[in-house]
């Protein structure tokens, strides 16, 4: 990938990445959590996330894999609780004198977050696909990050949870002011539900800021090679009507 400028991400808002297949998103993502090999600063909150060790660097800014890992037989809860220890094993917070009840109330309450706390005693790799996904963001939320990349955080889900889980992470951004950016396909859902978007073309940000401003017929056609319609409905909300590939 070239060099590319990404940001800045303003912290209480949700910003969803948008380009077609293999312009860069997952690379860039990737980039920004340290998990390749980048000359990038990335700062969050002031601080060099670039200069810290991968563990302090994640504390602060957590990612979510498009491919989440081979799922172990451990319970969902004890799963949450094995995340958030991780978490306190470096510099930020510190493991010792958090009572036992504390740390499984946190889990249970990010399982509740996302509806899902009959979950907890069940086999993670018992779990359905969107399940995995739903616990996955859980697990990512219950370890209090500043910053979180999600790499396609919906794509599991079915139409009622890809509403429910972008509701749930603007109003946790808001409330905790996080730093949330999330990689998205779905253009409607980025239209009515992220407050910005940055979109990617052959490795390189070519647009970004409100959703309504850069999705534009003249960038669907540029980026996505369709020929689509931006409308409105009665009730002001946007939606992508494609008409053709071009
Ligand atoms: N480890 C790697 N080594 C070499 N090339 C890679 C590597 N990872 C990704 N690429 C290439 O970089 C380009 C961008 O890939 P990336 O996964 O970032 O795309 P993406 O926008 O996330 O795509 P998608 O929407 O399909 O997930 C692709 O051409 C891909 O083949």
């Amino acid at each position: 990938m070239q060099d590319v400028t990404a940001g800045p991400f303003t912290p209480g808002t949700v910003c969803a990445l948008l380009g077609p297949n293999g312009s860069g998103k997952s690379t860039l993502m990737r980039a920004m959590a340290g998990l390749v090999p980048s000359s990038a600063c990335v700062t969050l909150n002031g601080a060099e996330l670039s200069r810290m060790s991968l563990q302090d660097r994640t504390a602060r800014c957590l990612y979510l894999p498009q491919a989440l890992p081979a799922a172990v037989h451990l319970p969902v809860l004890e799963a949450l609780i094995a995340a958030r220890h991780t978490a306190h094993a470096g510099r930020l917070a510190p493991a010792s004198g958090t009572p036992q009840e504390e740390t499984i109330q946190a889990a249970l309450d990010s399982l509740t977050l996302f509806g899902i706390p009959h979950l907890a005693m069940q086999a993670m790799d018992e779990l359905s696909g969107g399940q995995r996904q739903l616990v996955g963001l859980a697990q990512a939320l219950s370890r209090k990050p500043q910053g979180l990349l999600l790499d396609e955080p919906l794509s599991a889900l079915d139409l009622h949870h890809q509403f429910a889980v972008m509701d749930i992470l603007r109003r946790e951004t808001t409330a905790h002011q996080l730093v949330t950016v999330l990689v998205l396909h779905d253009l409607n859902i980025a239209l009515n539900r992220a407050d910005t978007v940055a979109v990617l073309h052959a490795g390189q940000i070519i647009a970004s800021g409100p959703p309504a401003s850069v999705l534009t017929p003249d960038l669907l056609r540029e980026v996505y090679r369709v020929q689509a319609r931006v409308e409105e409905s009665a009730d002001g909300r946007k939606f992508v009507s494609v008409d053709g590939i071009v």
